[in-house]
């Protein structure tokens, strides 16, 4: 079980890739989505055969993986029905489904990141356990001790929150994600759409949260996703009683494609 295979969770803003040595990570990255001529590309010629403007980081082109990229095994999961059909060619590929997941209670129509992260949660952290993945949308997903699914919630995410408002109104403009937390009571337009995603975003999830823990009160935590490091600054920053009990593992999912994969191989 030594051998080299690739990871990709394809998420709706970014493709998440893993690359693993048998059961140890050795590096992940983010890339865009594909266009279908740069998979097959990928696929022909491995990494020499992309375009100078896509997609992989450079320690991936430089490095060890650039020569077998197209050859190694890929577990493939993916909530983008439109992204995972280009892979279907490639070599030696693996899409994951929830009939995969050895968690209870799953619902038929559960993203499978959902699913994947909650699993890579309980396997390294523990059950029960509760998932925020702060993504494209912000969701909350819990399992119980018996790894059962107890459910959980979607929202839109904060950087869609914040997109969704500049393309759907005439007069807010864009506005990007403060690395602090910004102040509540604003006094310009932008700091006022920060103020109004932020602080009803943390409000809601510190709900979430204490709903949960009355339930789980020996539940870990774990925040995972795109905008996790701000978000749980922005949480470390108004409460920081709340956030001492909230783990930040951006390679949640990563986890539970491991945890599907060994199982598929026993
Ligand atoms: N380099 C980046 N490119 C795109 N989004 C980013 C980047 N860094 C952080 N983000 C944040 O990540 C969020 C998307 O989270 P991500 O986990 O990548 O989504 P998904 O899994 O749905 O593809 C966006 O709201 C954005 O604010
Ligand atoms: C909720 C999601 C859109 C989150 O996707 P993401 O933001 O991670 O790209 C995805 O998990 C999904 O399509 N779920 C299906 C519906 C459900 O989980 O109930
Ligand atoms: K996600």
């Amino acid at each position: 079980m030594n051998e080299s295979w690739l990871a990709l969770m394809i998420g709706n803003s970014r493709l998440h890739w893993a690359w693993f040595i048998g059961n140890t990570l050795q590096e992940a990255w983010d890339t865009k989505h594909l266009p279908a001529s740069a998979i097959q590309q990928l696929i022909q010629y491995g990494v020499s055969g992309i375009l100078p403007d896509a997609i992989l980081p450079p320690q991936v082109v430089s490095g060890q993986l650039s020569d077998t990229i197209n050859v190694l095994p890929l577990y493939l999961a993916s909530v983008v029905p439109s992204q995972t059909t280009l892979w279907q060619t490639y070599p030696s590929v693996n899409v994951i489904t929830l009939a995969q997941v050895p968690l209870l209670g799953l619902y038929l129509t559960l993203g499978i990141d959902r699913a994947l992260a909650l699993l890579g949660a309980g396997e390294t952290l523990g059950y029960p356990v509760l998932v925020i993945d702060a993504g494209t949308a912000l969701t909350l997903t819990g399992a119980d001790a018996d790894c059962q699914l107890i459910g959980g919630a979607i929202l839109p995410g904060l950087g869609l929150q914040l997109k969704s408002l500049t393309r759907d109104t005439a007069a807010l403009p864009a506005t990007q994600l403060p690395t602090q937390l910004p102040p509540r009571w604003a006094m310009q337009t932008a700091s006022a759409i920060e103020s109004g995603v932020i602080y009803t975003v943390l409000a809601g999830i510190r709900e979430f949260i204490e709903d949960w823990q009355s339930r789980f009160p020996t539940s870990q935590i774990v925040l995972t996703g795109g905008d996790s490091p701000v978000l749980l600054s922005y949480l470390q920053s108004l409460y920081p009683e709340m956030a001492r009990h909230v783990i930040c593992n951006p390679h949640l999912i990563f986890g539970g494609i491991q945890s599907v994969r060994l199982k598929m191989a026993s």
